[in-house]
């Protein structure tokens, strides 16, 4: 699904997500592993405010791994924990709880010294649209999982979701708009899928795409294709143009009369990114 974002959507996804973090311990800020720039909310800092928060870097199969230790200490150096997780497989998903009850140390001691029993975190889980909210609450539930019922103070309708017997999580998590500042961040969205491909041009998509990936893999460009060596830097559209189009000869995506079909060509290159077939790709990197 995807959202069209407007001032309006913002503010309420915004108060939305306020009311919610009075009734959590921590926040789980999940973003993606091949874009950890682009596919964070730009007003995460001031919506979260002082809530701990653990920052999960999802999809992380899909990501280059060395990027991945980069981006965890770009996080870290700012303060904020941060671990790289893969949603669908579980990868990392059970260092979980354990971080989770590190960043609330204080809180539980103090519990414990008052004499009470420390309860399981409350957490709540937001990100932008398709990075994996859905897939991460089912995964961190596991077999376990047990709808508490509604508690006093929760949304009509929403439920505590126990994570075995470690979280309990809120059932709906919270959407944040990404940060579409520029049409190159909408570039990087749309090519990994986060933003429907259909809100920009395939072919632009793919070109722009091109243009990074020649920069840092170029050599998985031309094994995946069987393209000779692409030039680190494609200087513009037309140049990235002329790579599409020989992707397009070589997995056969013709139009009529022996021309390239573009559109096609895009395709098959977008599906292969987001697939994993070009290898394990990041598509931004930590400015420092
Ligand atoms: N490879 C890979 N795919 C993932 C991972 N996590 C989620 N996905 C896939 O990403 C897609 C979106 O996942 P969802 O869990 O539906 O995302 P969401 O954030 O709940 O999406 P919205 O409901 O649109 O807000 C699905 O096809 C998942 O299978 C991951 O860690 N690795």
């Amino acid at each position: 699904m995807t959202i069209q974002w407007f001032p309006g959507h913002m503010t309420r996804a915004k108060r939305q997500i306020q009311d919610k973090l009075k009734l959590i311990d921590v926040v789980f800020e999940l973003i993606d592993a091949r874009l950890p720039q682009s596919s964070r909310n730009p007003m995460i800092d001031e919506i979260v405010g002082p809530k701990p928060r653990l920052v999960l870097l999802n999809k992380a199969d899909l990501a280059d791994p060395e990027a991945n230790a980069k981006w965890l200490g770009w996080f870290r150096s700012f303060g904020l924990e941060a671990l790289a997780i893969d949603a669908n497989s579980g990868s990392g998903v059970k260092e979980i709880p354990g971080r989770t009850k590190a960043l609330l140390s204080d809180k539980i001691e103090r519990q414990i010294a008052k004499g009470m029993k420390p309860r399981a975190p409350r957490v709540l889980i937001v990100g932008i649209p398709n990075v994996g909210k859905s897939t991460l609450i089912n995964k961190l539930a596991g077999r376990s999982a047990a709808i508490t019922g509604d508690r006093p103070g929760v949304t009509k309708g929403q439920q505590w979701i126990r994570a075995g017997g470690d979280l309990e999580l809120l059932d709906t998590p919270g959407i944040l708009w990404p940060k579409f500042e520029d049409l190159e961040v909408g570039f990087k969205l749309a090519a990994t899928g986060a933003i429907k491909e259909q809100v920009l041009p395939i072919e632009e998509v793919a070109c722009h795409t091109l243009r990074w990936l020649a920069a840092e893999y170029g050599g998985a460009l031309s094994e995946r294709y069987g393209l000779s060596d692409i030039p680190p830097s494609l200087p513009d559209v037309a140049a990235a143009a002329a790579v599409l189009e020989e992707i397009g000869r070589k997995r056969g995506c013709l139009a009529g009369g022996g021309h390239i079909d573009y559109e096609k060509a895009a395709g098959v290159l977008l599906r292969d990114l987001r697939s994993g077939k070009l290898g394990r790709i990041t598509l931004e990197s930590p400015i420092v």
